[in-house]
């Protein structure tokens, strides 16, 4: 593991977490809580490694400290171990059955108690290097289209919910077969990151994803931003790609490698009350991106979302007020 481990021993008996200590020192950060309700507070404030839970405990009892575990986004991923007295066949099919990953009974036996606990460390470092490998692209370090889909679905949600609105918004390097083909591949890929980076400096607010959706095209996703403000991060990504002045060797002399952008915006406000689906808000965007290339490319098409057929626009420069008439 790259961090070191942080573990969790929860019991109402000073005692027992003592002996738990004792047999897990050296395989991480020890920390103790004598309840469910004190353990999930420093589980939110820093999520562990491993959690070993007594189950009988007064208060929220272990059973029920385990599916609070479960219920949290934040804290589902950490693998929980009951350490409890009851041995009953019972207790512990329940325990796997609401999403324990180990049943061990008191009294304990130390060296075993720490080989199992080793083994859940390893698997939830492997866990955790598995997700992010899926979650990220290697060559640019961006998201990936993996991680970006569903948070595409979850924000879409949240827009319909909240009534807030919501821009998802396409990008694609201009002739960059071209590039590939003059430049070599090696070149080509050193540019891709260029564009990641460019990009990156565009999207500023934390709720902001830009992914690589695949080869040389990339996508924003901006929660609670309309056409306005999604428009200036539009010209601001153009502005950045412009100002890296790659040279493109595939084009004539002294041109320079640029990117075109498809921008869809969905708000409350306009022609579809209703949010769209995730899907047909980045097919919006897919559309706007094909008019920006038609449009000469180096260029951003801008959409607001409403009845089809979609009329995109030219989003010109400084411009925050596109309006599409369905
Ligand atoms: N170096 C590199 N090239 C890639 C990668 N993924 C895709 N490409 C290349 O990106 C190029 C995309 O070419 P096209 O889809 O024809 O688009 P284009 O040449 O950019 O043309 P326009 O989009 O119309 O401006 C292809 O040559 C792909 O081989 C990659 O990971 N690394």
């Amino acid at each position: 593991m790259t961090h070191r481990p942080s573990l969790l021993l929860v019991d109402d008996e000073p005692d027992a977490l003592h002996v738990l200590a004792h047999c897990l020192e050296g395989l991480g950060t020890l920390h103790v809580a004598t309840s469910g309700t004190q353990a999930l507070a420093m589980a939110r404030r820093h999520p562990p490694s491993v959690v070993l839970l007594d189950a009988n405990m007064p208060g929220l009892s272990g059973f029920e400290t385990c599916q609070a575990f479960k219920a949290d986004p934040l804290l589902a991923a950490c693998p929980i171990l009951f350490v409890t007295a009851e041995d009953s066949a019972e207790q512990e099919a329940k325990s796997f059955e609401i999403g324990a990953v180990d049943y061990i009974t008191k009294p304990i036996h130390p060296v075993v108690v720490r080989a199992r606990v080793r083994t859940q460390l390893r698997l939830k470092e492997l866990t955790d290097e598995l997700r992010r490998l899926a979650l990220e692209d290697p060559l640019t370090g961006l998201a990936s289209r993996r991680c970006f889909e569903p948070q595409l679905v979850r924000e879409v949600a949240l827009a319909a919910r909240s009534g807030l609105p919501i821009a998802v918004m396409m990008v694609d390097i201009d002739h960059f077969k071209r590039f590939n083909d003059s430049a070599g591949h090696a070149a080509g890929d050193h540019a891709l990151r260029e564009v990641a980076q460019a990009l990156s400096r565009a999207a500023r607010r934390p709720g902001d994803l830009i992914c690589r959706l695949g080869g040389e095209e990339f996508a924003f996703l901006l929660p609670q931003t309309g056409l306005g403000d999604a428009s200036t991060v539009a010209d601001r990504a153009l502005e950045e790609v412009r100002r890296m002045a790659l040279p493109h060797p595939g084009l004539p002399e002294g041109q320079c490698l640029s990117v075109s952008l498809g921008l869809a915006a969905w708000s409350p406000g306009g022609p579809v009350r209703d949010a769209p689906s995730g899907a047909l808000l980045l097919e919006a965007a897919d559309r706007a991106l094909y008019a920006a290339k038609q449009g000469g490319r180096n260029t951003a098409y801008a959409v607001q979302f409403g009845p089809e057929p979609f009329q995109t626009r030219p989003l010109h420069p400084g411009s925050a007020t596109v309006s599409v008439a369905p």
